[in-house]
């Protein structure tokens, strides 16, 4: 087993590598267009093109504002950089932070379906940037300035706010002062200080330090009560070296010198500078309970156990997300721009950041609800000092933020097309909730820590190797791999993976194990009467990882097992059927699919096991589907799809359906479900009701259930090439203990969901003997 040490280890040495890997593959970067509308025929193109399209164009050429409804100009945004600031990278230059605006334009699709186009532009001058940057008005609806650094950025944004009328935001100056205004806020009711008396010492005199620190004193801090250090050290009346009007305005008339001398006493240390700079041993002379906001990116200021070790009475945030407290401003831009894009906003107000400030500020101190205890997986946090502010994934920000900032846009007179119905806003925010695309979250974070087993019949797959490195980094499970010892060390060196094998990771040699005798005889117990016989008993044991792996389980040797990489699906079917066998009260496995998109999460059953279930087996596998969607923290919704559309046709399959539907209305009274209808029915309560008013089905479907494997194969397939969507599963479905068989053509990502799954449903299995 690997302790935490080791864990460390692997994960600070193999990050970079995997981080490469992801950004290559399978396609270079993170990002690409999609068209919104299709473009299937003559009269399609005709409309979306020449001659078509010059209706719109007209109409906007009459009146400006036509762009939002006839162009994507009201939902795309620009997120722009000179490269001048990356992250706390420095100086890099535009080509080189094109990674980082990816990234942020990632975000801001996945947290707020926000469009975006990065921007690196080669501009240093303060005039050439303004001018680039001010001819993009026609192309967006706002603007993000992302890592320009200062002075020059404070020039650079108000000269752009002046001459632009959509919004433009630098989001390393506001966004960043929003976050840190909320987290200082909570600490000090934490700590029981104000504002207005406390000392904060500031590590850095850039644009995202000066602007927290300006946010700040607009909130009630005091100048006479904070110090600014920067490369040269204090930022003193009278300093000549390295100053600008910016920093000057927080230059204080003191002897102190260095940030050693600055700190004595502060009960704030704000970085925003650069890597280790804040020593350990500085931290003795703050004051009680101080906040320690170690911010710069990647690596901060200090990491959080050596500040945790000298200063115990601290409460510590950095700007990564592998630590509680997570002050960084993707908690801010994307919501932010949400509520000022939605309300046609012309400019991000004063009002409108302290609105947002607010808003993350009272989310963490509100008791976490329902939805958003499922994106915090089994913990839910409690406002205190290891909880000062909300993470990114925490649901509730969107329905908090962008109303807020869109009230306060109407208040101040800037937003152009001011929400009128704040309560049918919120409906339209709600889709985020469910659409994030973070569905596996809950799954992982389930995990953390628990350290259960996790068997692997592929060992020396390169996919698996993969995976078991990053199920290691992430503490999901620990993973045993079936394999020879030799080739799995070749192969971890060969793709640059830092695990070890043996010491990281426990390796099964089927050639040369000592409990080769005990397995044969184990496997002989489930099988002898089936057919095998003791000589083949022993072959099997040797050559067949699947079964070696299910007995493993069995054993209680490992508490979950994957296999299936290689091979047909039936014969692992076949083997986990005689050795690991059906959960109490099941008839017949099924395999539940998840498809991921844009579009949102669909589950589809059965996908892989029974070619021609009868009525009964569609009831069973459609009940034991449901119970797994909860897992995911999603109330299943299930339609049982066919081409029949409520009684429109009488053939065998769709009087299988309805029977099933009898069966499980009968059985689980509790579960939303209807049928048997077409798959648009399904997705789509509008089509719905046309065809069936009284359906007992609300809203969209998310579990589809398919007369035959044909069906339910094939559809996902087709929709899984056509949204691009990422496949997790097959989900076994009614086994004694989780198993679950993939696909030769899963990926590594896909093996890590799938190990993730395993080893969620081995800690909700305990969880449910320990409340039985
Ligand atoms: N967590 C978050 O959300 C965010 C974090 N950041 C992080 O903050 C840092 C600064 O970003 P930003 O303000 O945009 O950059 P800027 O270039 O505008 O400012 C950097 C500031 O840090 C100072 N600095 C750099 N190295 C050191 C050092 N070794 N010791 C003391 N001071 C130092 C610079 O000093 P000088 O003036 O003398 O050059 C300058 O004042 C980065 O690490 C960035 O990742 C930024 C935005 C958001
Ligand atoms: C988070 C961010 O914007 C930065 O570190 O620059
Ligand atoms: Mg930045």
């Amino acid at each position: 087993m690997a302790d935490s040490t080791d864990t460390d280890r692997l994960a600070e040495s193999d990050l970079d590598n995997q981080a490469l890997f992801f950004h290559k593959y399978p396609k270079p970067g993170k990002l690409a267009i999609q068209a919104t509308k299709p473009l299937g025929n003559q009269r399609d193109l005709a409309l979306a093109y020449s001659p078509g399209v010059a209706a719109p164009c007209l109409e906007i050429a009459k009146d400006p504002s036509k762009a939002a409804d006839y162009t994507s100009r009201a939902n795309l945004v620009a997120v722009i950089s000179n490269g001048t600031a990356v992250l706390g990278l420095g100086d890099i230059g535009p080509l080189a932070s094109k990674p980082v605006m990816e990234g942020k334009a990632v975000l801001f699709k996945k947290f707020a379906d926000i469009d975006v186009f990065d921007i690196e532009i080669d501009a240093r001058e303060i005039d050439h940037v303004c001018d680039v940057i001010a001819a993009l008005e026609p192309t967006f609806g706002g603007i993000n300035l992302e890592d320009i650094k200062a002075p020059e950025c404070f020039e650079i944004e108000s000269r752009l706010r002046a001459r632009m009328k959509i919004p433009v935001f630098h989001d390393d100056q506001h966004g960043t002062a929003i976050i840190v205004a909320a987290a200082v806020r909570n600490a000090l009711m934490l700590s029981k200080k104000d504002l207005a008396d406390v000392k904060i010492v500031a590590s850095g005199a850039g644009a995202a330090s000066l602007a927290c620190l300006n946010l700040l004193v607009s909130l009630g801090a005091r100048h006479e009560n904070i110090l600014v250090t920067d490369r040269e050290g204090v930022v003193y009346e009278g300093r000549n070296e390295s100053m600008d009007p910016w920093k000057a305005r927080y230059a204080r008339e003191t002897e102190k010198r260095t940030l050693e001398d600055a700190i004595d006493g502060a009960d704030i240390f704000l970085g925003l500078s650069a890597a280790g700079v804040l020593k350990p041993g500085l931290l003795k002379t703050m004051a009680r309970d101080p906040l320690i906001l170690a911010l710069a990116n990647p690596t901060p200021e200090i990491m959080p156990d050596l500040a945790r070790e000298v200063r115990p009475d601290a409460m510590i945030c950095t700007g990564r997300s592998d630590f509680p407290n997570q002050v960084n401003n993707v908690l801010c831009f994307p919501f932010i721009f949400r509520g000022a894009l939605d309300c046609g906003a012309t400019h991000i107000t004063e009002k409108m950041k302290m609105a947002a400030v607010d808003a993350i500020a009272a989310l963490a101190r509100e008791n976490v609800n329902e939805v958003a205890a499922k994106a915090y997986g089994s913990d839910t946090p409690i406002f205190g000092p290891e909880y000062l502010i909300p993470t990114p994934f925490d649901p509730r920000l969107i329905l908090k933020i962008a109303p807020a900032v869109a009230k306060a846009a109407a208040e101040e007179g800037v937003a152009l097309r001011p929400i009128e119905d704040m309560g049918q806003y919120l409906e339209t925010l709600n889709r985020f909730v469910f659409r994030s695309g973070l569905i596996m979250k809950p799954i992982f974070k389930s995990t953390q820590d628990t350290n259960h087993r996790v068997i692997f019949a592929d060992g020396e797959d390169e996919r698996v190797l993969r995976a078991a490195q990053v199920l290691l980094e992430d503490r999901v499970c620990q993973p045993i791999l079936i394999g020879r010892p030799s080739v799995i060390e070749t192969r971890l060196e060969r793709f640059g993976l830092t695990a070890k094998a043996g010491t990281d990771f426990q390796i099964v040699d089927p050639s040369d194990d000592p409990r080769y005798r005990d397995y044969v005889d184990a496997y002989l117990d489930k099988v002898g009467r089936k057919g095998i016989t003791p000589d083949s008993a022993r072959t099997i044991m040797r050559t067949n990882s699947t079964v070696i792996a299910a007995i493993a389980v069995t054993r209680g040797e490992a508490d979950a097992m994957i296999c299936g990489l290689e091979g047909r699906f039936p014969h692992h079917v076949r083997d986990i059927g005689q050795v690991i066998g059906l959960d109490h009260g099941v008839k017949r496995f099924a395999a539940l699919s998840v498809l991921i998109s844009q579009s949102g999460t669909k589950f589809f059953v059965d996908t892989y096991v029974q070619r021609h279930p009868s009525a009964e087996d569609i009831a069973e596998m459609t009940i034991l589907a449901a119970d797994e969607i909860k897992r995911f923290g999603i109330a299943p919704k299930a339609a049982l799809v066919s081409h029949s559309n409520f009684g429109s046709d009488d053939t065998e399959d769709t009087r299988k359906l309805r029977k099933a539907l009898a069966i499980i209305r009968n059985e689980r009274p509790d579960l939303e479900i209807d049928g048997e209808m077409h798959g648009d029915a399904a997705l789509n309560p509008a089509v719905r009701e046309r065809s069936m008013p009284a359906s007992t089905l609300t809203g969209e479907a998310n579990l589809l259930v398919f007369p035959t494997l044909d069906a339910a194969n094939i559809t996902l397939n087709v929709v899984k090439t056509m949204l691009d969507a990422l496949h997790v599963g097959p989900i076994l479905l009614g086994t004694n203990s989780p198993a679950h068989i993939l696909t030769p053509s899963v990926t590594s990502r896909g093996v890590v969901n799938m190990a993730a799954i395993a080893a969620a449903q081995v800690v909700q299995n305990e969880r449910g003997e320990d409340a039985g």
